[in-house]
Parts: structure tokens; C-alpha cells; sequence
């Protein structure tokens, strides 16, 4: 046994042993467990294209990339890479049943991908910009009816978490048809971000001992796995999913035209409702509210950004390109206002939502890739990772400033084959071609509008001053 496994572990050095990486991850998952282990994985994975190359070791099969081509090329419509196994066991969410985002057998996600992707669009969505609305009006109320501060009586206020409140709200009443009440209640309903938390903690530790995969057996994953029985929670959470879902079947989904309906006219069943509905709760909202989060971390913290988006969002209302008080700016009206656009972008940019590796796998037979000028061969069944964070820092495409905030990057450019390849950079934060985030226009959507509608002074700037 021993031979066998010496033998198999000198093969799969052999195989990847023109890249170059940390010392022994070539032999041992070590430093990628280690890595995952600590707190700053996005920043050891930038630290291993910077040192190793564009396309580095990280472990025995594991090479990662900084690469905005190679990633493109592996996630176009037409490639012939797949899923690695990591989006299976990080992202099945029910024993031996997948959602389009844990899928890795690429037909049958293409195929799901095609009964989703209308109730995405706003084409049979027609009350997705209301809904996303509705509850930034109700984040601007909660702040204006219990967290003004007043001369006599200061309130202190955690943004952050209000700010995640929002995001669950819409995304369930995007998904479901109805919210958890976080923003109504003032509170982490059914403890379900707590949870997350917990769960995500979880997740990277089995995965970084290797013991993944082993949790996704039926039996292990019971006992470990939310339930639905829980009366707190994930599985909690799980549950009121599964209740809306089966009190909206039992409705007549012609009549209605939200994202709910369309799943159903396309073709989805409880089983596969239910577990996009909880996919959508994981995809949708902690990515959406830390790009808001940060987006706002950085504009407080830069003051000259700050008055200048203030100034921005102020003369948009006086001068009638968004509503005044109390509506909402909307999505078309967020998109004529560059400054506003220049701010969230790099505040995306700077701090991305998503690091997470999204490996694919290099095709049976092995594939040949371009990378600075030299064609490079990536064997067959080898995983590819993305440093997203070394992508967004990368000096070549963002200039020597790239680790600075800095808005007006994205509208003084004035070189447009650069400038395109900036944005087409940036694309890469919701992933590429056939794996591109659907929930983008939504999430881009409610971001905008939440950055609006917080910085105007009219509403609710009071609160931050
Ligand atoms: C700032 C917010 C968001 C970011 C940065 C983000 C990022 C991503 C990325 C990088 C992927 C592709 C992973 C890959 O390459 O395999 C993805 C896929 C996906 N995202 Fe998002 N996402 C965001 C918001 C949302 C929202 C709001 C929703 C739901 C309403 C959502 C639903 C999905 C779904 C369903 C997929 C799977 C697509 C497929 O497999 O075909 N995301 N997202």
C-alpha cells in the first residue's frame, strides 16, 4: 500500500511540476490548509501569483491563476472545462442533490441554467426593481425612526448589520415573494446570518483538513448538516423557503410574475425550488451586502471622495435626475450617474465580495493556454483556482496605484482599449460566460440604489454626520 501511495504521490508531483509554488505543496495539501486556516486566504493566494507566477502550485493538483484570460477562457460559453468538485462539496446544500451552482456535470447545469436564467431577467421578473425598492424604503425608515442621533442623545448605529438585513430582505422577496422581517424586526430573524456565519466557518475547516468531501456522505451529512426541523437557523430558514414554495404551488403562477413563477413555468419542481431558493439566500446576500459594506467603509474613510459623491448625489436631485424625497432613485436613473457608478465600482474593486477559489477543471486530454506571450500546457483533471484579489491589484491593468481608492480611475482613462480592459477585469468579480453570476443586474441593481439613496443628505445623511 505504501509503494502505491509513494507512487501516486511522485505521478502527481510529475504532472504539475513545471509551476512553480510554496515549498511542498507540490507532495501535501499543507500550505493550502494552513492557508485556509487563517484569516487572510484572499491575500495568500495574491501572495503566490506575485511570487510564483501567473499561474502558481498550490497544491499536488491545485494550480492558481491571476490570469483575466486564462479564467475567461476556462468559463466561456463554449469550453470544455467543468466545475471542480470543490463547487459539489462546498455548495450541496441537501444530501445527494445539487442546485445549479454545486453542479458539475455540465449538461445537466446548462440546462437548469436555462430554466433559470428568464426569472432572472426583468423580462418575467416585471416585480423585481418594486420589491428591491420596497425595502430601501424600510432600511431609510429604520435608520430615520430609531437611529437619529440628536444633540442630547447620541445613538450608536451598526451599519454593517442593518446593511445585511437589507440584502436577505430583498433577496427572499425577490426569490420567495416575501421577506424574513429582518428590517421590520430589527433583528437577525431565526438567527439565520449568525448561522451562515457559523456554517461558512464550518465548511473551510472541513475543507481545509481534507474531511469535505467525506461530509457530503448521506449519513455524516445528517448529523452535521442543518435540518429543517431546527427550530433556529439555516435549517429554520430552509423550512419558511419550503412553506412559501408549497403555498405558491398551490397557486395559479400565470398570474403572477415573479422569479417564483417563472422557475415553475420553466419547469422546476419543489425539491429543485427549494434548493435554488436557498442557494439564491447564500449567493445573494452576503456577497451583495459586503460590496455595500465596503463600498462604504472606503468612501467614509476617503473625505474627498466622500464630499464629492455627496455634492454628486445632491445636484442629481436638484436637478431632476432622481427622485426627490421619498422615492427611490432608480435603476436607469443610478446608471446615467458616472460618479456614483466610478464609486461602486471601485469600491468593489478594492475590496471584492467574493475571493473564493471557483476552481475548474482542465479537460481529460490537458489544454494549452496562452500566459504572457508563452503557451503553457495545464494537464487534464488538474484544478484551476482564482485569485480574485490578485486580479483587481494587478498594476498592468489598474496602474501603480491599484491598491489605492480611487473612483476617478474609471473616468479620467482616457485610453479606451485600456479602460475596456479595466472593465472587462472588473466583469470577472461576478465570474464569466457560461458560470456568470445571474443575480448581477439585481445585485448591481441594489447596490447602487442603497449607496444613492444612504449618501443623499435629503434622506437619511443626517444619520452618518
Ligand atoms: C455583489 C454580489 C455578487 C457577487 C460578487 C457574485 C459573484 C458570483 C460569482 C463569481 C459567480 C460565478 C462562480 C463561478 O465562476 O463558477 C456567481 C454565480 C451565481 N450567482 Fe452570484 N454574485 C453576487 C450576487 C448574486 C445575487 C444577488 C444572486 C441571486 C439573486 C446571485 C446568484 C448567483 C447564481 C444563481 C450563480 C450561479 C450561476 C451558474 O452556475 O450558472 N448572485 N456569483
Amino acid at each position: 500500500a505504501l509503494v502505491v501511495y509513494l507512487a501516486y504521490k511522485v505521478k502527481g508531483y510529475y504532472r504539475l511540476r513545471h509551476f512553480k509554488g510554496p515549498p511542498g505543496s507540490g507532495w501535501l495539501e499543507l500550505w493550502h490548509s494552513s492557508a485556509m486556516l487563517g484569516d487572510n486566504l484572499h491575500l495568500r493566494y495574491k501572495d503566490v501569483c506575485d511570487k510564483y507566477g501567473t499561474i502558481a502550485r498550490i497544491g499536488p493538483n491545485d494550480l492558481i491563476t491571476c490570469s483575466r484570460e486564462v479564467l475567461s477562457h476556462m468559463s466561456a460559453v463554449r469550453s470544455p472545462y467543468t466545475r471542480a468538485s470543490w463547487f459539489a462539496m462546498a455548495f450541496r446544500f441537501q444530501p445527494g442533490r445539487d442546485n445549479l451552482f454545486s453542479e458539475t456535470n455540465e449538461e445537466i447545469h446548462s440546462r437548469r441554467r436555462q430554466q433559470m436564467a428568464p426569472g432572472y431577467s426583468g423580462k418575467e421578473n416585471l416585480e423585481l426593481e418594486g420589491g428591491v425598492d420596497t425595502y430601501i424604503e424600510k432600511l431609510i425608515y429604520l435608520i430615520r425612526s430609531k437611529y437619529l442621533s440628536t444633540p442630547e442623545h447620541a445613538v450608536s448605529f451598526d451599519l454593517g448589520i442593518k446593511l445585511q438585513y437589507l440584502a436577505l430582505d430583498v433577496i427572499n422577496s425577490v426569490g420567495l415573494g416575501d421577506s424574513l422581517g429582518n428590517l421590520d424586526n430589527d433583528t437577525d430573524e431565526y438567527a439565520y446570518i449568525q448561522s451562515l456565519e457559523e456554517g461558512v466557518h464550518m465548511g473551510i475547516f472541513f475543507s481545509a483538513i481534507g474531511l469535505l468531501s467525506i461530509m457530503q456522505a448521506p449519513w455524516i451529512f445528517r448529523l452535521f448538516a442543518p435540518s429543517e426541523k431546527d427550530g433556529m437557523g439555516f435549517g429554520r430558514v430552509m423550512r419558511h423557503a419550503r412553506t412559501r414554495i408549497e403555498a405558491r404551488l398551490r397557486q395559479d403562477t400565470e398570474t403572477r410574475s415573479d422569479m417564483l413563477a417563472s422557475f415553475v413555468r420553466h419547469g422546476l419542481g419543489t425539491e429543485e425550488l427549494v434548493g435554488e431558493a436557498i442557494l439564491q439566500l447564500i449567493a445573494g446576500s452576503d456577497t451583495t451586502a459586503t460590496a455595500i459594506r465596503s463600498t462604504m467603509l472606503y468612501l467614509l474613510t476617503h473625505p474627498r471622495v466622500y464630499a464629492k459623491l455627496q455634492a454628486a448625489v445632491d445636484a442629481a436631485v436638484a436637478e431632476g435626475k432622481a427622485p426627490p424625497a421619498p422615492g427611490i432613485i432608480s435603476d436607469a436613473e443610478a446608471k446615467s450617474l458616472p460618479y456614483l457608478q466610478a464609486c461602486v465600482k471601485e469600491g468593489m474593486r478594492i475590496h471584492p465580495p467574493t475571493t473564493g477559489p471557483f476552481s475548474k477543471r482542465v479537460p481529460d486530454g490537458g489544454d494549452t493556454v496562452m500566459v504572457a506571450g508563452k503557451l503553457v500546457f495545464l494537464p487534464g483533471g488538474a484544478n484551476v483556482s482564482s485569485s480574485a484579489y490578485a486580479v483587481l491589484m494587478n498594476k498592468d491593468v489598474y496602474g501603480q496605484d491599484a491598491d489605492e481608492f480611487r473612483p476617478e480611475r474609471w473616468l479620467l482613462e482616457k485610453n479606451e482599449e485600456k479602460l475596456a480592459v479595466m472593465h472587462r477585469t472588473h466583469d470577472l468579480i461576478f465570474g464569466y460566460g457560461r458560470y456568470q453570476c445571474l443575480g448581477k443586474p439585481i445585485a448591481l441593481m441594489e447596490i447602487h440604489k442603497t449607496v444613492f439613496e444612504v449618501w443623499c443628505s435629503a434622506r437619511t445623511f443626517l444619520v452618518l454626520t
